[in-house]
């Protein structure tokens, strides 16, 4: 950052698409369901302690916090206090009024369903190549003998536009990358005035978490979760938490999948039509120096019924300096992680499989 001859914080400008990671290409599970509908290949099958050693607790699914963010816009002290005990008790919370809208929603979904149902051929055109994490494929596989997610993904970075791979881009159907900018413009919108009510829970002035980013980059993953014959021995995407500041997911409104940890159990986040998820990832844990952790989840699939999730992350810029603020530091709160450059933390975290919440406890200052 510097100032500029008005004294306005600037960031450096920075041109160079980056990269973020490799993988080992997977097979597509969409085709592999399509040949085979009733058997799931040994490469999926999860022990029945991995999947279950933690409780399953539905009865809590409706304590996830709902967040009002016309009332948050409003600056409602009392809504404010709701989001400040959304991050730090849950790490996830749903927003209802949150003016995207409803029929731009559906648009998404509609667009993206057409997608997934072009024929391998066309979508593989735009297949994630071995080292990026752009593109039609599956990120986060690193060996031959991992245990594989039941899940097909489309990643692109959307923001900021001069980031942008357009070879990544589905050209099909007409309007998907219309669509994906329009939906994502809104979410950008949303996401910044949620990290400055972040910045606020943190005890900062509204700008600063966002300063702190140099520029807030977007990137947009669709989870395409294909119905499994035996969901009772698959996961549709591992248990991980983000590297995000904060991820914006809206998920189908007929068919749960996503389960959070919240102590010692998996509550399932029951879909609010029209709502948006919301999750704190690890960049906040860091800077709030545990106050606020980034917190667990996953995704599982269902017998008879696809699912599919369209998350955005929200997160710093490769040269953003990411550690704990001084005023979350005390003598009972001594500081627990690391400085570390956003982009080397990111690409740690990318270049590894998803494991929980390794990579935040990575970022500990060891004693
Ligand atoms: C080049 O386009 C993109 C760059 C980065 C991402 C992205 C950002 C994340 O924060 C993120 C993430 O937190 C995450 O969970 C651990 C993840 O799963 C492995 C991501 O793929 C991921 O991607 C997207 C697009
Ligand atoms: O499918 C979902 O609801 C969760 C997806 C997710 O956690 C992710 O893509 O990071
Ligand atoms: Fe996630």
């Amino acid at each position: 950052m510097s100032l500029n001859e008005a004294n306005v914080l600037v960031s450096t400008y920075i041109d160079e698409v980056p990269t973020y990671a490799s993988h080992v290409p997977v097979p597509n599970v969409q085709e592999t369901v399509r040949n085979n509908p009733l058997k799931v290949p040994e490469r999926y099958v999860r022990s029945e302690e991995e999947i279950q050693k933690v409780l399953y607790m539905p009865q809590l699914s409706s304590q996830v916090p709902i967040i009002d963010f016309t009332l948050l816009s409003h600056g409602n002290k009392d809504e404010i206090l709701k989001l400040d005990i959304a991050c730090k008790e849950w790490g996830f919370f749903q927003i209802v009024n949150h003016g995207v809208k409803i029929d731009l929603m559906q648009q998404m979904k509609d667009v993206v369903a057409e997608f997934f149902e072009f024929p391998i051929e066309e979508k593989n055109k735009y297949a994630m190549p071995p080292d990026d994490i752009q593109g039609y494929g599956h990120t986060s596989v690193v060996s031959e003998t991992q245990i594989l997610d039941w899940c097909d993904q489309l990643i692109v970075l959307v923001y900021p536009a001069r980031f942008r791979k357009p070879q990544f881009w589905p050209q099909i159907p007409e309007g998907l990358k219309d669509t994906i900018e329009a939906y994502s413009s809104e979410i950008k919108r949303v996401g910044e005035e949620l990290i400055n009510y972040l910045s606020l829970i943190l005890g900062l002035e509204e700008h600063v978490l966002i300063g702190l980013h140099k520029e807030v980059v977007q990137g947009l993953r669709v989870n395409y979760y294909p119905p499994c014959n035996t969901p009772e021995q698959v996961i549709g995407l591992t248990p991980h938490s983000d590297a995000s500041t904060i991820t914006i997911v809206m998920q189908d409104d007929d068919v749960t999948g996503l389960e959070i940890r919240y102590k010692e159990s998996w509550v399932p986040v029951t879909p609010i039509p029209g709502a948006l998820v919301v999750n704190v990832g690890d960049t906040v844990e860091i800077l709030s120096n545990g106050k606020y952790k980034s917190v667990e989840h996953r995704a599982m699939t269902n017998k008879n019924k696809k699912r599919t999730s369209f998350v955005s992350f929200l997160f710093p810029r490769d040269d953003a300096e990411v550690g704990p603020f001084d005023h979350m530091i005390d003598a009972q709160n001594p500081k627990m992680y690391k400085n570390v450059t956003y982009g080397e933390y990111l690409r740690h975290t990318l270049n590894r499989k998803l494991e929980g919440k390794t990579q935040t406890d990575a970022a500990k200052i060891q004693d």
